[in-house]
């Protein structure tokens, strides 16, 4: 049987790591949270009462499109996001597939706050062992990603106990009603539902809808601050994911893509509505 890209990605993911642990141990990690910076609020950052808010992803490649951007310049793109009304930035740190890195998220923490920014900034990774939430940590992530597909129930509560303890909040990614069922067990704050099948990369928006429907009702204080993730093309859309109860968007490709990134942020942040 062949190996999926998702396979591909979980088996390099473990190398990269193990890797990893060996040149900068997790002690060391922990040493360092005395002096990482605070952690802001991805939640407070998202749920706005009149309109649905925009976590704009740095996204240089995907392994299912490739290179998006040649000149890639992160920390000038999380400013344009920043800077255009984006809520919150997610960072892909994920170095063989997405062309991401954790140093981007490091040096685009250290810009924003140069530049008086507090949006908080999302770890964007696959995620599976607690040296990975402290180096988040410690790299200046707010928010880290979780997604419940790759994680059995125990490592998955085991990981967002540590990612809250650490002053963190963690996005909680789901992508079938099953997965759903899993996350609202967890009591998990933020969810994420991603329309796009991590498998077959195919994306439809209709499964926020789907996936949504078993969460307490739109205005239920118990209902968890709910993101509808990729395939988000342009604002068209904001109204049907306003029906649906969407809080956020996660959007990378249609904003990396488009020929002006500014325009394209704005046009997703706007979309004011009466409360
Ligand atoms: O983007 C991919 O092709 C992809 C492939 C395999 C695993 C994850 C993948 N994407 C991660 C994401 O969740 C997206 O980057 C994010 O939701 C933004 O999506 P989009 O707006 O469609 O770029």
């Amino acid at each position: 049987m062949t190996a999926t890209i998702l396979d591909q990605i979980f088996a390099h993911k473990r190398t990269e790591v193990e890797r990893q642990k060996l040149k900068i141990p997790q002690a060391k990690l922990e040493q360092q949270l005395g002096t990482a910076p605070k952690p802001r609020s991805l939640r407070q950052a998202l749920r706005q009462p009149d309109r649905i808010s925009l976590i704009a992803e740095v996204k240089k490649a995907s392994p299912s499109k490739g290179v998006f951007l040649e000149n890639f310049n992160p920390t000038e793109l999380a400013e344009t996001y920043a800077s255009n009304g984006a809520a919150a930035i997610s960072v892909l740190t994920d170095v063989r597939f997405f062309q991401g890195s954790l140093i981007y998220l490091r040096s685009i923490h250290e810009h924003l706050d140069k530049l008086g920014y507090a949006t908080p900034l999302l770890r964007k990774d696959f995620l599976y062992d607690p040296y990975q939430i402290y180096e988040a940590r410690v790299s200046g992530a707010d928010a880290i990603l979780l997604i419940v597909g790759m994680l059995d129930d125990q490592t998955l509560h085991e990981l967002y106990q540590l990612t809250y303890g650490l002053g963190m909040e963690a996005l909680v990614e789901v992508h079938t009603e099953d997965e759903m069922t899993r996350a609202q067990a967890l009591q998990a704050q933020i969810i994420g539902i991603n329309n796009r099948d991590l498998h077959s990369f195919s994306v439809d928006l209709a499964t926020t809808q789907r996936v949504s429907a078993s969460l307490p009702a739109i205005g239920d204080p118990q209902r968890p601050v709910l993101v509808a993730e990729s395939g988000i093309h342009g604002p068209e859309v904001l109204p049907t994911l306003r029906e649906w109860g969407v809080d956020a968007i996660l959007v990378g490709e249609s904003i990396v893509l488009a020929p002006d990134h500014a325009a394209h942020v704005r046009a997703l942040s706007q979309n004011e509505h009466r409360a």
